[in-house]
């Protein structure tokens, strides 16, 4: 059988600096990965410099930009906020729960033939400390903080980068591509001037 080493990283700062030592390497093993980040326990002394909340969406706030080979950031989740259906442009998408729940709903790619509703494959909530993953080959998802009274955040590692992606009507299946944006950076506020003619997914 594999040997899976088991670290586990102390800090927010360790758990970076493991993900760079893992990214280095051309051939990366999911599980692993996966694993890394589920067994960091979140605190959040570490991470709340990053996370910023808006009231009407949901927050993208860069953390870490992986030596080119992927970006680490927090998602700020307010109560009801939630994505549109959407895939993830070919990377690898591992989403760990730092604070709250979010439920998570799988789709099927709309095959063109179809004009209804798109196929819902399963649904499940994430709970803290959880670390989710996720490609194209597995199909779309939507990603939800149903909680009308607690606020979520999630970091998320995609590799390798990516700053569009496509989203996806429920209804009618049909797609638009979309250009994501940060709220923040590095814990300052994105100004203004580089964030004309983007949008969240
Ligand atoms: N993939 C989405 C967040 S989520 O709903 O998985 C994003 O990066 O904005
Ligand atoms: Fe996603």
């Amino acid at each position: 059988m594999e040997q899976t080493e088991v670290i586990k990283p102390q800090t927010l700062d360790d758990l970076i600096k493991i993900l760079h030592q893992i990214f280095e390497s051309d051939t990366i093993n999911i599980k692993e990965v996966q694993n890394i980040m589920e067994s960091y326990e979140s605190n959040p002394q570490e991470w709340s410099k990053f996370a910023k909340f808006d009231q009407y969406r949901y927050t993208r706030n860069l953390v870490d930009k992986g030596n080119g080979k992927f970006n680490l950031m927090i998602l700020c989740w307010g109560e009801g906020h939630g994505s549109s259906i959407h895939d993830h442009t070919d990377s690898h998408c591992f989403m760990k729960i730092l604070q709250g729940q979010l439920k998570e709903t799988l789709f099927e790619w709309p095959d063109g033939k179809n004009h209804g509703d798109m196929v819902q494959k399963s649904q499940r909530i994430l709970l803290e400390n959880q670390c989710a993953y996720i490609n194209d080959s597995m199909g779309l998802h939507r990603v939800e903080n149903v909680s009308h009274t607690e606020v979520a955040a999630s970091l998320h590692l995609y590799s390798p980068p990516f700053q569009q992606c496509q989203t996806f009507d429920q209804r009618t299946g049909h797609k638009n591509t979309v250009k994501m944006t940060f709220w923040s950076q590095f814990g300052e506020r994105t100004p203004f001037e580089a964030k004309l003619s983007q949008e969240n997914n």
